[in-house]
């Protein structure tokens, strides 16, 4: 819908037949986002070749389940000169990798040649043109400057950020973060455990983020404590709602297909697990979610866990001086 209103021309591919066909006829999408009105710049189809026939640039926002596959469809039609972005929030569970490393295997192109675009931006809100901002981040400045340019308007603010591994990995690990966020606002336990569980587990995703290469600054940005807050607290999130049911009762397999829709941090806390074991860091949130959806363990009981932990020092997290000797 940006890319519409900035006066693109936009092909969709989407798998399912109805779905093109309402999309093209009505101008609409009421699966997955009721009540919006889409331009008709957008045209759906569900022959990949032709969607992406001649396009300069290609944004892929797949499930990360299905990155893999869909990146894979589209070597066959992938050309050199485009510029591929994706918005996918989340890891490959089986090899752990981040979504560019995914893209760029299959399409054997330099993982320079991608672009994450990421940062608190609930579609419901996008598509009715509310103030928006986000982060573009690439390994390669142009690209990622191209895609600013892409993006950027009056209501859709773009920053571009260097640190691609930082605002993908931010993107990912806040889902956690807010399941847990969700799933104490479900439980009743406040604002004080909300607002302990936001800053706590933006300490641990920082740690293990700054661990993997990622720049702690990343953190406090846009892909960082920006998207942190709006999945934790926005009526849209679906990681959010997710985490709420669960700490009202329900069992994770009634809480997914209540939902219709992906919930990313339920892969996420998983990869986390196995993540926080290979960097040797601890993941404390993280793992007890892992618990609670993975190995039935009581959220009070989680939350018992956490608070008993053993004392330590608020401040564990490398500097940003420290990080820049590292990387130099
Ligand atoms: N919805 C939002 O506001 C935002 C979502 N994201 C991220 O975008 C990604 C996708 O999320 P949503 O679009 O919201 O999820 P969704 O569940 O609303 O839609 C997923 C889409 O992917 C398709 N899909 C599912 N499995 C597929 C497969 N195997 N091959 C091809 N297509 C498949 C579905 O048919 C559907 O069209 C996630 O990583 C999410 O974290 C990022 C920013 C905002
Ligand atoms: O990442 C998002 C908003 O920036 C989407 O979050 P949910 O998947 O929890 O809805």
């Amino acid at each position: 819908s940006v890319l519409a209103a900035n006066q693109l021309d936009v092909i969709m591919w989407t798998r399912g037949e109805d779905q093109a066909t309402e999309i093209n006829n009505k101008h609409t999408n009421q699966r997955f986002l009721p009540d919006a009105e889409l331009s008709p710049r957008i045209q759906a189809t569900t022959d990949m070749a032709k969607a992406v026939e001649g396009a300069s640039a290609v944004l892929i926002v797949a499930p990360s389940s299905a990155m893999r596959s869909v990146a894979h469809q589209l070597k066959a039609h992938y050309k050199p000169e485009m510029l591929i972005i994706h918005a996918t929030k989340g890891f490959e569970t089986e090899s752990l990798n981040r979504m560019s490393t995914v893209i760029s295997e299959e399409l054997e192109c330099e993982e320079g040649r991608v672009v994450v675009l990421s940062g608190p931006s609930h579609a419901e809100e996008v598509v009715k043109r509310c103030p928006t901002t986000v982060v573009v981040a690439s390994l390669d400045k142009a690209s990622a400057e191209a895609a600013q340019g892409l993006f950027m308007n009056a209501y859709f603010r773009v920053y571009t950020n260097r640190d691609m591994i930082g605002v993908e990995l931010a993107g990912a690990f806040k889902n956690i973060i807010a399941l847990g966020a969700g799933m104490s606002d479900g439980l009743n336990f406040g604002d004080n455990a909300k607002a302990a569980l936001l800053t706590r587990g933006l300490a641990e995703i920082t740690r293990i983020g700054v661990e993997m290469g990622a720049n702690p600054l990343t953190f406090s940005g846009l892909a960082g404590i920006g998207d942190l807050v709006v999945t934790a607290t926005s009526q849209h999130s679906r990681n959010w709602r997710a985490g709420s049911l669960l700490g009202k009762g329900q069992k994770l397999d009634d809480v997914l297909n209540s939902m219709g829709m992906v919930v990313e941090g339920i892969r996420t806390t998983q990869a986390a697990h196995f993540i926080s074991q290979k960097y040797g860091v601890q993941m404390p949130i993280a793992d007890q979610l892992y618990h609670v959806l993975f190995q039935e363990r009581q959220p009070r009981d989680a939350v018992e866990a956490l608070m008993g932990r053993d004392p330590k020092t608020e401040m564990e997290v490398m500097t940003l001086e420290t990080w820049e000797q590292w990387h130099s």
